[in-house]
């Protein structure tokens, strides 16, 4: 993959905006449409942009004020939450705290996970299973823990109903996956990225080129723009313009697992040349922890072994966590 910072613009018909208003239709021609599209983009470059979700923009406009109210405190502040504190993997991650592309400089951004509350007495805390626990909060903000979960519970409902849309582009039932989608793990992530350095270290960046790695992404990005999808087709970075309320939604490598690759779980990277501070709100939508990705039935050709091997959503999350913050 090319290591200059280039990309080339496009009009965003090269991804896709699907409205999914029609998905609360009672009419089944319009959602068969609705799914016959998304399938196009997922076989496509699984990228896509998502509008008519219902989502409210005065809530998504609180996240973005409280994130930027959270990543001006004073380092200390910041550091005292600092999510290697937390079994749960919740709080905050310093600049340049992650690789995203093994073999170039830390990611250009700090950040602060979120994820569902759960207190010690929960069975699954008290099992130590993976991303399970207590958010870290941060008590300067006392607006932010309310404007966080209350969104978190939005996008997770969004979530699900595009899993239920991307089961029927799939030729599956609406509620194929509706054991994955039982006691979700999610991950709310904030991320600040500062302009990109004048001087860049080769191959230094926002976020450094990769695939998600949980199920469904739904990122809420600011104004600046700095998003960058690989087209495989013409090996190139397209950019992925900003549309004001939209989710820019993306496969992750489960559903890479799941189709056979037949839907791809696409390369991207964040290079802010903006010159201003950049905020974005990446929503991971990863599945019950014990459900077991493997092969969907219809996405084996005739005599073909899988590509992957079955695996189940905490241990393929373990595994990349892993590589990613080692
Ligand atoms: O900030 C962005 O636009 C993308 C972030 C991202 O790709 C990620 O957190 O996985
Ligand atoms: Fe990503």
């Amino acid at each position: 993959m090319p290591q200059s910072f280039s990309a080339r613009a496009v009009d965003t018909a090269s991804l896709p905006v699907i409205d999914i208003g029609d998905l609360s239709s009672d009419d089944p021609a319009r959602i068969a449409a609705l799914a016959e599209r998304l399938h196009r983009a997922c076989r496509d470059k699984g990228f896509f942009y998502v509008v008519g979700h219902g989502i409210d923009p005065a809530l998504q406009q609180a996240v973005f004020d409280h994130a930027a109210e959270f990543f001006a405190l004073p380092e200390a502040a910041k550091a005292a939450l600092d999510k290697r504190h937390s079994p749960a993997n919740r709080g905050y991650e310093a600049l340049r705290g992650q690789v995203l592309e093994a073999g170039t400089p830390p990611d250009v951004k700090e950040g602060f996970y979120i994820g569902p509350e759960l207190d010690d007495q929960h069975p699954a805390v008290q099992a130590g299973r993976f991303n399970h626990g207590a958010n870290q909060w941060p008590a300067e903000c006392p607006e932010f823990s309310g404007v966080m979960l209350r969104y978190l519970d939005e996008v997770t409902g969004l979530g699900e109903r595009l899993m239920g849309l991307l089961a029927l582009s799939l030729g599956l039932p609406r509620e194929h996956f509706a054991d994955y989608c039982r006691e979700p793990l999610t991950t709310l992530r904030l991320l600040h990225y500062p302009p990109q350095p004048a001087k860049p270290q080769p191959g230094e960046k926002g976020c450094g080129a990769h695939t998600d790695f949980g199920g469904l992404t739904l990122l809420l990005q600011d104004a600046n723009g700095g998003l960058q999808v690989w087209d495989a087709n013409s090996g190139e970075w397209l950019v992925a313009t900003p549309i004001p309320g939209s989710y820019v939604v993306n496969l992750g490598d489960m559903i890479a697992r799941w189709t056979n690759d037949r839907y791809r779980s696409t390369l991207h990277r964040v290079v802010n040349s903006s010159g201003h501070e950049r905020y974005s709100v990446p929503f991971f939508y990863s599945g019950n922890p014990d459900h077991l990705v493997e092969c969907l039935p219809g996405c084996l050709a005739e005599g073909a072994a899988p590509r992957y091997p079955a695996v189940t959503v905490e241990e393929h999350l373990r595994e990349m966590y892993q590589r990613t913050y080692a």
